[in-house]
């Protein structure tokens, strides 16, 4: 499955050392202001060789739209948007053609095709998140329109919660060979009361669904989160008042349905599977192997999630909004 939302359906393509990557996006609403000016900055924020703290892979990641606009508007129509890969340097995955990287998706990815591109992680590479970035660039983009903000910071690094302590511990971890994981918390301001479905599609679930769906996110949590596991009922309520909520342990989310508060979500981000240090192993025979794993590689994957984290959430904003329409258009016909 490549594709993505039910109203505003998002395909990716592209592989991490293929020609490109890019998205489809199906069932924009026409006549929103958009140029390629309204996507670059997310994918800049996202792009890999920026500091010494992710991959010092160099791509520029300059978008092109290719269709779906006239004139800088957008027309209703499929709107395909396209990075072209400039540095790839695939020879450094030559000696992992035939092992299977622990921690990484060539085991499984494997067992699933039976065929593999070995290089860079294909499909199952953190560079794939371009694709999805530059469509959430354009969700958020309509979301600006209702007065909706996404915001996503780093929380913590390896147990650290200042930002020198965060730095260093990316950077102790780099020097060993190793590598290191950490929290992102997502923001969702603005939201009106009333979107999402009280069953299966629950704006928690597809929150949840959208943020796990990022390579290397193993928790997700809404609100008080696993925290409320460990609360009681009184304390994990949060009070109605006429004037609102006090309180948000419910992070912006009750039965499934926004309640207008933000929306507050929380994602684990593993430590980078790659890392230089020895790793046991095996290769595609199944024999045992002992590996280091050069290359260009993120020693902290949680410093390049923020913006794939914000962009999968507006798009589950977008979508879940564009489904309400549906509802309140048809009662508004019928009244
Ligand atoms: C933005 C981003 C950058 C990533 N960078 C790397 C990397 O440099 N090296 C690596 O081994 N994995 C990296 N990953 C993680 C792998 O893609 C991911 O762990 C792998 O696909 C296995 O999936 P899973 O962790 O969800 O099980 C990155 C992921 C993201 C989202
Ligand atoms: C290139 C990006 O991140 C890559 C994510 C990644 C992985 O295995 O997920 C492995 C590295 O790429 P490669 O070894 O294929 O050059 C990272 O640099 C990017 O995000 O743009």
């Amino acid at each position: 499955m490549n594709t993505f939302g039910r109203n505003f359906r998002v395909t990716t393509f592209g592989e991490s050392h293929g020609k490109a990557l890019g998205a489809v996006i199906d069932g924009c609403p026409a006549g929103i202001a958009l140029t390629e000016a309204d996507i670059q900055p997310c994918l800049d924020r996202r792009r890999p060789g920026t500091s010494s703290l992710v991959s010092p892979r160099r791509e520029a990641d300059r978008v092109e739209i290719l269709s779906g606009t006239f004139e800088g508007v957008t027309t209703g129509t499929p709107i395909a948007l396209v990075v072209y890969n400039r540095n790839q340097e695939s020879g450094d995955y030559d000696a992992l053609r035939d092992i299977f990287r622990p921690g990484h998706a060539d085991y499984s990815y494997t067992a699933k095709y039976g065929i593999r591109d070995h290089r860079g992680g294909g499909r199952s590479s953190g560079r794939e998140t371009l694709s999805r970035v530059a469509a959430g660039a354009v969700a958020a983009k309509c979301l600006e329109r209702y007065g909706i903000g996404v915001a996503g910071r780093i929380s913590e690094i390896h147990g650290k919660t200042t930002p020198e302590g965060m730095e260093e511990a990316i950077r102790t971890a780099r020097q060993e060979g190793d590598s290191v994981g950490g929290i992102v918390e997502v923001v969702v301001s603005g939201c009106p009361a009333g979107l999402g479905d009280p069953v299966f599609a629950k704006l928690d679930a597809l929150i949840a669904a959208a943020l796990m769906g990022i390579g290397a996110v193993k928790g997700v949590e809404i609100g008080a989160g696993f925290a409320a596991a460990r609360m009681r009922g009184s304390e994990n309520n949060d009070p109605i008042t006429p004037d609102g909520f006090a309180g948000n342990n419910a992070g912006g989310i009750l039965g499934g349905i926004s309640t207008g508060q933000p929306i507050v979500a929380r994602i684990a981000v593993k430590p980078t599977p790659s890392i230089e240090m020895e790793q046991a192993t095996i290769d595609t025979g199944g024999d045992e192997r002992k590996i280091r794993i050069g290359g260009r590689h993120d020693p902290c994957i949680a410093v390049r999630i923020v913006p794939v984290a914000e962009c999968m959430t507006a798009l589950v904003i977008l979508d879940a909004l564009l489904e309400q329409e549906k509802y309140r258009g048809f009662s508004a016909r019928k009244e």
